[in-house]
């Protein structure tokens, strides 16, 4: 199943090939691997497309390994192919449109401004000492988050898929990109987060991880992201708590900052 390799978006800035066949090869799956963001053979323009050696070279904009497998092309094939179907809300005329407006109430719920904002408000506003450790290190792992998800984002480069409507409530300039999904990464890390240093009832701690589950997937009901988007973001934002609870920020480690919020 032969790409055009024209259609790649990352040959914007690498080898093009103007006289390669546009007229779909692989049917629906011509379109859909735009978003792989795979470099499919660049260098073999006019070549035949099967050339082994053309498929293992560097990525020319060098974001990324472009040896992809047929079997990774594969799975890529089918994480367009199942988010597309998956994209139930991606706009008022897809199939569960009708549910669209309350999808987006809880894309904000999962957004980063709420949580900053929060975050900051109740630091400023706790009195217990104890209450504003667990704040200013929640408020570290949102921007810890932010940071790393921008940096891969910036990385990676991967568009979002082509029936997302750019709607989302402020946005910075890489949330143009896909990989990962912000919202997931947030859900997975706050969820661990509040799992950890809040004491709540079994309910409300079940409410907990069902809002990180619900706030996921609607990115992909959105037609916000693809599934691996999400999955990669639920693995990273998983894995960025590691890294809080390793840097935990204490009135012993952080004397100077914890100054700053004491009374
Ligand atoms: C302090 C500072 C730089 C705040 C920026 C907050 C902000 C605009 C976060 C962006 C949140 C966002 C729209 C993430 C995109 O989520 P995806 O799930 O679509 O990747």
């Amino acid at each position: 199943c032969a790409i055009p390799p024209s259609d790649h978006p990352t040959h914007s800035n690498g080898p093009k090939c103007p006289s390669a066949p546009r007229t779909p090869v692989c049917g629906d799956t011509r379109m859909q691997h735009k978003d792989l963001l795979l470099p499919q053979h660049p260098q073999s323009c006019g070549t035949s497309s099967r050339s082994p050696p053309a498929s293992c070279r560097a990525d020319p904009s060098g974001h990324l390994p472009s040896c992809i497998t047929p079997f990774q092309s594969s799975l890529l094939a089918i994480d367009l192919w199942a988010s597309k179907r998956l994209g139930v809300c991606a706009g008022e005329g897809s199939a569960w449109g009708s549910a669209r407006p309350l999808m987006k109430v809880i894309e904000v719920s999962g957004h980063g401004i709420p949580w900053l904002l929060g975050t900051f408000y109740g630091l400023c506003h706790s009195d217990s000492s104890a209450a504003r450790e667990v704040l200013l290190n929640l408020l570290f792992a949102l921007l810890l988050d932010l940071v790393m998800v921008a940096v891969v984002k910036g990385l990676v480069k991967r568009p979002r898929p082509t029936h997302n409507k750019m709607d989302m409530f402020v946005t910075i300039s890489v949330d143009k990109y896909s990989f990962p999904s912000g919202h997931a990464t947030r859900a997975a890390l706050v969820c661990r987060f509040v799992l950890r240093h809040l004491v709540l009832a079994v309910p409300l701690r079940v409410l907990v991880v069902l809002w990180a589950l619900i706030v996921s997937i609607s990115r992909v009901m959105l037609g916000r992201h693809n599934m691996t988007d999400v999955l990669f973001g639920l693995l990273l934002g998983y894995a960025l708590y590691g890294v809080v609870e390793h840097c935990w920020l204490s009135p012993a480690t952080a004397p100077t900052l914890f100054a700053l919020w004491s009374r």
